[in-house]
């Protein structure tokens, strides 16, 4: 489709958009751990940028990953209100590796690049269109708005909006810049790989021509894709989402059952983690009957449970609800509580 547009000469300028309200989340993840398929996106990116007609970007939703190196590739950005932008992929143990090291702080400053990438943080549309991320932001139908403007540079040569073609934008002290970056980023890393490789791969596209930088990305890359870090961190991404999938036995499902008030609990054992339970429990105004069967146990709890409740009642300004709690040492005598649970 894209070379069909860019080769017919009747189409004067092309726009790039997404697919329900979305630019792109990026690649696949999962695909990271089987042989890759479909056309590799650092070419397609090439193609876009060399184009000789202007290609124009419309973000809507999302714009991550190779999605952001996508738009990067175009010519313009125009991104609606409310998308975000960003390049994650350090959380996924690897770097933006389709060009996106190399042409972000060529477009908008090593210091702002050095940011985004080594933290993954997304932006909204207002902070990318200070940063000089995007050209335009519009509350409108952001297609719609693509089209006009591409329409208005129709005729204009694409040739200066290649970003791969910027000159990296000069600071005063790059080697004091990257020291200092690198040092907080080893600190804040505590041994994970890519942060320490993004940060690389940036100094790369500040010191080196653009096709050299990319040499450089896709060793970094290379070295981050096959690593333990890297299949750790993306099964942590679908991890993280299966547990917001997880239901009962009998098919209830925390986001689709009513919550029900909770009015008396029973705390099982009331050791370090069992006291902590039960004070908050208390501190929330609930009713709790704590039992612990060892005698020498119950006692230290007794005195823990009420100073915390004493502490955190001062703290507050308010009176500590000792008679919020009753204690148990019979273990036959487990109540009908809305919660019963323990450590
Ligand atoms: C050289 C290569 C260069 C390119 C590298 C990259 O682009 S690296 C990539 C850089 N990009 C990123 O790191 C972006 C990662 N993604 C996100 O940040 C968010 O998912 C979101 C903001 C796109 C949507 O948030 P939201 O709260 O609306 O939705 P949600 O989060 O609940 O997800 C919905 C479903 O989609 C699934 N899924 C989502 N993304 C991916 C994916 N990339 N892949 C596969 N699956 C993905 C997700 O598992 C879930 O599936 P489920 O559980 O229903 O079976």
């Amino acid at each position: 489709m894209m070379d069909k547009a860019l080769s017919d000469r009747k189409v004067k300028s092309v726009v790039i958009c997404g697919h329900n309200g979305k630019f792109c989340g990026g690649a696949d993840i999962r695909e990271f751990s089987s042989p890759l398929t479909g056309p590799l996106l650092i070419p397609v990116i090439q193609g876009v940028e060399s184009a000789a007609k202007p290609v124009v970007a419309a973000i809507e939703g999302v714009a991550l990953g190779g999605g952001l190196e996508l738009a990067l590739g175009c010519h313009y950005r125009i991104a609606n209100s409310k998308a975000r932008l960003g390049l994650p992929e350090v959380h996924l143990g690897l770097l933006p590796g389709a060009g996106g090291s190399q042409r972000l702080p060529r477009l908008i400053g090593v210091p702002a690049a050095l940011d985004l990438i080594t933290t993954g943080r997304h932006v909204t549309a207002a902070e990318a269109l200070q940063l000089g991320l995007v050209d335009r932001v519009t509350d409108r139908n952001t297609v719609d708005e693509a089209v006009k403007f591409a329409l208005s540079v129709a005729d204009q040569s694409p040739q200066s909006r290649r970003i791969s073609t910027f000159p990296c934008p000069r600071h005063p002290d790059l080697d004091a810049l990257f020291e200092d970056v690198m040092q907080r980023v080893r600190q804040r890393a505590r041994g994970a790989l890519a942060p320490v490789a993004c940060v690389r791969a940036v100094r790369a596209a500040a010191t080196l021509p653009f096709p050299q930088g990319m040499e450089r990305e896709r060793e970094l890359m290379a070295t981050l894709f096959t690593s333990g870090q890297a299949r750790a961190q993306q099964y942590h991404f679908f991890a993280q989402r299966a547990v917001g999938r997880w239901s009962m036995p009998s098919g209830a499902r925390w986001d689709k059952t009513k919550p029900v008030a909770v009015h008396k609990a029973m705390v099982i054992g009331l050791g370090t983690m069992g006291r902590g339970i039960a004070v908050a429990l208390v501190q929330a105004g609930v009713s709790v009957v704590a039992m612990e069967t060892n005698e020498k146990q119950l006692t230290d709890a007794k005195q823990a449970i009420s100073s915390m409740l004493e502490r955190g009642a001062k703290r507050r300004g308010v009176a500590p609800a000792l008679d919020k709690i009753r204690y148990s040492s019979d273990h036959s005598r487990r109540s009908r509580s809305a919660l019963t649970g323990g450590p």
